[in-house]
């Protein structure tokens, strides 16, 4: 081959050469060891709106928005420090126009004839439309107000939103290394198991965690490489604190509410309502355990007259009185003292027969005259009551002979009746019903 041909030749692959290096979509460069642009292809001037000129001198850093730049820079200084070669290294960039194009950028070291990095060479690629998309999901990430981070294996925290970073607030200050291990010691055993189980491919379990003052709903989600490997958890915080303070007004409210719905506001005692239940429960109890059961309904005598005479708030009073002497009449801790109806008392005795019944309710009627209260429209001049006892064997009945309410009411049907008899005998006395109660 002639000189004149091979020199056209060697025209044609320069010519060839670039061509192709200033007609595709990769932008290709050299930077020095400073990191600054020594040559340009063309496509400079489609990615960043510059011509190759005036990237010569700079810097990748100077086209980068500023948050970016010291991002990149810091990747980038690593990877100069190891002298080696990268790739898929994703920044974004600003445009003459201000807009904004990403990056992918991959390059290898050059290095002198001493062995000296001299600098590098490298092509970007736009990969804007993937990046947008990142970079949408990043805002996402960012700005949702539910905290997010991500924890790698060896406990440090990798990534965390907006929201994480208030979250752990002054605990964990940005650019600082955290471990969770030593930010929250009494919980990174949580995380250890999480990894245990996701590992295991189990699913992971949401957990309740009180931080400081803070009460948190937390749900780790493994984070795979491409092998699958579990390289770590992605980690969301809800705030339930005021969901937990809204539980506990509302369960206090209900107590409250409880209270009311169970209890007389007159005199503190059970109500009619609640001692219904009871009487229900005590006689499932009494037959299940075959134990006697018996209860003691206590009326004051004369109390319309003791109201006409001394008056309504008087009247109160004295239901107060009366219900003080009941509580107090040495009853056992399973007995219970309720106020019935207007001047009426219902006292409730497990595990009690009739004669030890008859021994209460005497104890009951004596102390109330022990009161000494005046009752100027009595004709014993102080305040008395009549009391009916009525006992229901656990073993006479059995759950299919009647159902419970009906055994319950005609048990107190029946100590009325005996309450009847010991107004209609004179009052100030104790009868009990003639037998004890059992199914006609
Ligand atoms: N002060 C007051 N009186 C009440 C209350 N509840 C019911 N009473 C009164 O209790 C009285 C009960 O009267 P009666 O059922 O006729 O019975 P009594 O006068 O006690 O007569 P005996 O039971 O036959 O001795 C009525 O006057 C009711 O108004 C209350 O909460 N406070």
């Amino acid at each position: 081959m002639s000189e004149k041909r091979r020199t056209d030749h060697r025209d044609e692959d320069v010519k060839h050469l670039f061509e192709l290096l200033n007609n595709n979509s990769d932008w290709v460069w050299e930077v020095d060891a400073q990191g600054r642009y020594t040559w340009s292809s063309d496509v400079v001037t489609e990615l960043l709106g510059v011509p190759p000129e005036e990237v010569i001198g700079k810097t990748p850093f100077d086209f980068m928005p500023p948050g970016e730049a010291e991002r990149v820079a810091g990747a980038f200084g690593a990877i100069v420090m190891e002298k080696r070669a990268f790739s898929g290294l994703v920044n974004r960039n600003q445009r003459a126009d201000g807009t904004i194009v990403v990056l992918e950028t991959s390059g290898i070291p050059l290095f002198d004839d001493n062995g000296e990095l001299c600098g590098y060479r490298g092509i970007d690629r736009n990969i804007s439309t993937l990046g947008e998309r990142v970079l949408q999901l990043e805002t996402i990430y960012e700005t949702t107000p539910v905290a997010l981070c991500m924890i790698d294996r060896q406990g440090r925290l990798v990534m965390s939103n907006k929201a994480m970073a208030k979250l752990l607030g002054e605990r964990a200050p940005h650019g600082a290394e955290i471990h969770f291990q030593s930010l929250m010691p009494e919980y990174w055993h949580f995380f250890r198991t999480d990894f245990e189980l996701a590992d295991g491919g189990e699913t992971l379990p949401s957990r309740e965690l009180g931080w400081f003052d803070r009460c948190y709903d937390i749900q780790s989600v493994p984070v795979r490489d491409a092998m699958d490997n579990v390289i770590g958890l992605s980690v969301t915080w809800v705030d339930i604190t005021e969901r937990r303070h809204a539980e506990q007004k509302l369960a206090s409210a209900n107590k409250v509410l409880q209270q009311y719905a169970q209890h007389d506001h007159l005199t503190g005692l059970f109500n009619r309502r609640y001692m219904d239940e009871c009487l229900v429960a005590e006689i499932t109890r009494a037959m299940q355990d075959d134990f006697p059961l018996s209860v003691c309904l206590a009326d004051i005598d004369y109390f319309k007259n003791y109201n006409d005479t001394h008056g309504h708030q008087a009247g109160d009073d004295c239901l107060r009185i009366v219900a003080k002497t009941l509580t107090s009449s040495r009853l056992r801790s399973g007995d219970n003292v309720s106020r019935y109806g207007g001047e009426e008392f219902l006292i409730i005795l497990p595990g009690t027969d009739l004669v030890q019944a008859l021994g209460v309710a005497e104890v009951v009627r004596s102390n109330i005259n022990a009161l000494a209260l005046p009752h100027h429209a009595s004709p014993t001049g102080y305040l008395t009551i009549s009391i009916g006892v009525a006992t229901l064997h656990g073993k006479q009945i059995s759950i299919e002979d009647k159902p419970l309410h009906m055994i319950a009411s005609g048990l107190i049907h029946l100590a009325d009746t005996a309450l009847y008899a010991a107004k209609k005998q004179g009052r100030n006395q104790v009868v009990s019903a003639r037998d004890a109660y059992t199914v006609p």
